[in-house]
């Protein structure tokens, strides 16, 4: 049974402007312990998938389950199999950070988690604050709340969406630690982010939206490898002859060639020598999931 389950999801909103087909036939599965990416430019439909996921919106079409449990003709075992960190600060300001928790706790009908939100605490840099009022919390804080109360329940699946936007250094290694931990002990993750370093370094396995479909979906490694592995990057003020041209991406003065092989960065070197493009800052480098995620949306477009 897959830890979760997109089964040809998809999702039209009707308005004043017409339709938006924000989701058109999603489907994949997320293995139990995996650390999932869900990765896509803005408008994707990442956030809709995600409320879709947490039975915050209504599918128009297709299923989702969550450990087996349909999310909306079994709503509440699937909620509880959840920890959902949302992107938008939310919190009650009047109670402690201690209450709050055991709050969270008796939604889901635990009594006596201390030993869980003491561990919470301590794990998320908080140990010294269960006391203190939410509305005294700087916003890095509060956050780190919102961690701790998606995971109040112990839930099999944590979703975490974009949860370091905005994020000081401090918490995000913090809560990327405390994630990875409990991952290594079984929990399943499903992670949007707009980091890609980050999909990179934590997801063993990523899907692509755009405009509402499933672009790519592999492991990791296969993504980075299946692309062109090489990239030559330098820094010129010349205009490059038109084959190179052709296939560089250039941002302000900075231009990149992916390259497959090293002979293929010999001709493009060859063909800026020639061309007598002086070059400066030369490097070359590996191909990076950036440079996968921009190559993927490109052809897709
Ligand atoms: N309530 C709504 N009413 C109408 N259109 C909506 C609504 N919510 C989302 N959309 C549209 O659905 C599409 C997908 O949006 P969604 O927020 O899921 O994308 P996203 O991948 O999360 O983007 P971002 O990275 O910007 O958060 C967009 O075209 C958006 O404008």
């Amino acid at each position: 049974m897959p830890a979760v389950r997109f089964d040809h999801v998809t999702k039209t909103f009707r308005g004043a402007r017409g339709t938006v087909q924000a989701l058109d036939g999603v489907s994949f599965d997320i293995e139990p312990g995996e650390f999932f990416g869900l990765l896509g430019p803005n408008g994707a439909g990442k956030t809709t998938l995600i409320s879709i996921l947490a039975g915050l919106a209504q599918a128009s079409g297709g299923r989702v389950e969550v450990m087996g449990h349909d999310v909306v003709s079994d709503f509440a075992a699937a909620r509880r199999a959840l920890g959902i960190v949302p992107q938008e600060l939310v919190f009650d300001p009047f109670f402690s950070v201690r209450e709050t928790l055991r709050i969270q706790s008796g939604y889901f009908g635990l009594k006596h988690n201390d030993d869980w939100i003491d561990e919470l605490l301590a794990n998320l840099g908080l140990a010294d604050k269960g006391s203190a009022n939410m509305r005294q919390l700087s916003g890095g804080m509060k956050r780190r709340v919102l961690v701790a109360q998606a995971l109040v329940h112990r839930p099999p699946v944590i979703v975490l969406d974009e949860p370091t936007a905005g994020v000081d250094v401090e918490l995000r290694q913090t809560l990327w630690h405390f994630v990875a931990r409990l991952n290594r002990e079984g929990h399943t993750v499903l992670l949007t982010t707009h980091y890609l370093e980050e999909a990179e370094a934590l997801c063993g396995r990523i899907a692509m939206l755009k405009h509402g479909r499933v672009v790519a979906l592999d492991s990791t490694s296969a993504l980075l490898s299946g692309m062109a592995s090489t990239m030559l990057r330098f820094k010129t003020d010349a205009a490059l002859p038109p084959a190179l041209a052709a296939r560089a991406r250039v941002t302000g003065r900075i231009v990149q060639l992916k390259a497959h092989d090293a002979a293929e960065v010999e001709r493009d070197l060859g063909a800026l020598r020639e061309a007598g493009v002086a070059v400066e800052d030369l490097e070359i480098g590996r191909a990076d999931l950036e440079d996968v995620f921009l190559g993927i949306m490109g052809e897709q477009g």
